[in-house]
């Protein structure tokens, strides 16, 4: 080292300049990660290359994924949603797991090039590109954008008939599962049903915040229904190997205000199902009844609420349902044999995943063929309000799991038949009245619970009904 750099570095690093011993292990070092980079550059060469060669000598093919134009192909999006979801899943991991590919097979992603995304199915590498590309079209120039599929073309046939399809089956359920739930209903016309462009369904996105954790019931109980769901949700492949169509049916039954809707609600979010809610008094015929079901979607909840309401029960279930019945139009409403039809008939057309949901008031009107196991396999009493229940309405409402007036609403709850739709209506009004505390409300709906209890015991309670929690 010269004189001139010396006088610039203080004393302390010009010994440490001076010992030749550091020299030792800086120069061997530096010489090391050169030839390191060198090496790394050299092996991504022989790589690209290799590959290019590769492709030389085995001829390869490409498929291309064009966006929709003016037809309503879905193809397009559920291969972006797949490849996204690769990407996004390749920040956790590199290798990830197809499920149509064989024992050992890795779905292993990676980004080349900043759009390119390296896939792998059952042994076949394949490679995905975006691609966009200037086009001319009646004297106008845009953009032609698609995805393209470039493969070994020994490889011809796997990627036509497995691997696109399950490219499109996993991107379907990629963009089913990131978008809204849907709540759907039947729509009226009778004379426009047969129409090409009629939709027998029109829906709202369900917005509906309830949960199992929200929904106010005794705890055994919802675990039971969840790990009925739970089980019916995994099983696809039981129902498939023992021949059953994959469906499940609930009868939901008892008071007004007991939280059957709720329930649906809550089951609807649990699965990610979208809820078809068949309004069954303006369904003419029993041959509507059944296009209603064939134009449903599978992993869907069919509901059909307070159904002693909706169907003459008393109807002659003794005389079958017949085409001629159904396609003459001749009558003018759906019948109880229709309605058993529709819940058995028609399922293995109609995809997988189905439950059937019946709610009602009157559990007791019920013909017992609609409701017998395996129609409705699950039947489930929502009743009125309980400790266990209450103290879902006082966390959900007053953010509390415990407190020392529990123990005087616990006394007053096992005197009153009061709903859960009562108590949450007089906790809403509680808490109007008193403040965001939780000893104020409790105070508050205490007193609105012994007027209650007093009511029942002078046989008023039953006229007056929850509305009375409101003032
Ligand atoms: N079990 C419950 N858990 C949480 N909230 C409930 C429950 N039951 C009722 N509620 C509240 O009361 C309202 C009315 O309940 P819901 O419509 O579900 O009752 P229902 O039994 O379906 O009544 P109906 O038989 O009249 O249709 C709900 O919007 C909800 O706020």
């Amino acid at each position: 080292m010269d004189e001139v750099v010396k006088a610039a570095v203080p004393w302390r690093q010009q010994a440490f300049f001076n010992s030749s011993s550091v020299w030792f292990v800086l120069v061997p070092l530096a010489s090391l990660l050169a030839a390191y980079a060198i090496f790394q550059t050299y092996f991504k060469f022989l790589r690209r290359s290799g590959r290019r060669l590769l492709n030389v000598l085995e001829p390869y093919a490409t498929i291309d994924v064009s966006e929709p134009g003016s037809d309503n192909d879905s193809t397009y999006e559920e291969v972006k949603a797949y490849l996204s979801e690769a990407c996004l899943r390749q920040e956790d991991a590199r290798e990830l797991r197809a499920e149509g590919a064989k024992d050992g097979d890795g779905l292993v992603i990676s980004i080349r090039d900043g759009q390119d995304i390296a896939d792998k199915f059952q042994g076949a590498p394949l490679w995905w590109s975006s691609v966009v590309e200037d086009n001319v079209r009646d004297g106008r120039q845009n953009k032609h954008r698609f995805q393209r599929l470039t493969f070994h073309l020994r490889h011809r046939r796997l990627v036509v008939d497995e691997y696109l399809p399950h490219v499109r089956r996993q991107g379907r359920e990629i963009l089913f599962s990131n978008r809204r739930r849907r709540l759907y209903t039947n729509n009226k016309s009778l004379e426009t049903y047969s129409s090409n462009d009629y939709k027998a369904w029109s829906y709202v996105e369900l917005d509906h915040p309830t949960t199992f954790d929200t929904l106010a019931m005794v705890r055994a109980m919802k675990k039971n229904i969840m790990d009925d769901l739970d089980a019916f949700k995994s099983n696809k492949e039981f129902y498939r190997r023992t021949g059953k169509p994959w469906k499940r049916g609930y009868l939901l039954y008892g008071p007004s205000g007991t939280g059957k809707s709720t329930m649906v609600a809550a089951m609807a979010n649990y699965l990610e199902y979208d809820i078809y809610d068949v309004e069954l008094t303006v369904v003419n015929t029993n041959a509507d009844l059944r296009k209603l079901l064939i134009e449903t979607t599978s992993k869907s909840i069919i509901l059909i609420e307070d159904i002693d309401c909706s169907l003459d029960l008393t109807g002659d279930r003794a005389r079958p349902s017949t085409d001629d019945d159904d396609d003459s139009r001749t009558r003018t409403t759906v019948t109880l044999s229709g309605l058993l039809n529709f819940i058995d008939g028609l399922w293995p057309a109609c995809g997988d995943g189905r439950i059937i949901v019946f709610t009602t008031n009157h559990v007791e009107k019920l013909d017992p063929a609609l409701i017998r196991r395996g129609r409705m396999d699950m039947h489930i009493e929502m009743s009125y309000c309980g400790f266990e229940a209450f103290q879902t309405l006082a966390m959900n409402y007053l953010d509390v799991d415990d407190h020392e007036l529990f123990g005087s609403v616990e006394e007053i709850l096992k005197e009153v038949k009061l709903t859960p739709a009562d108590v949450a209506e007089y906790l809403m009004t509680a808490k109007r009245a008193g403040s965001d505390e939780p000893t104020p409300c409790l105070e508050i709906l205490i007193g609105k619970l012994r007027r209650r209890a007093e009511e029942e015991s002078r046989g008023e309670g039953e006229v007056r009904g929850g509305g009375e929690g409101q003032g």
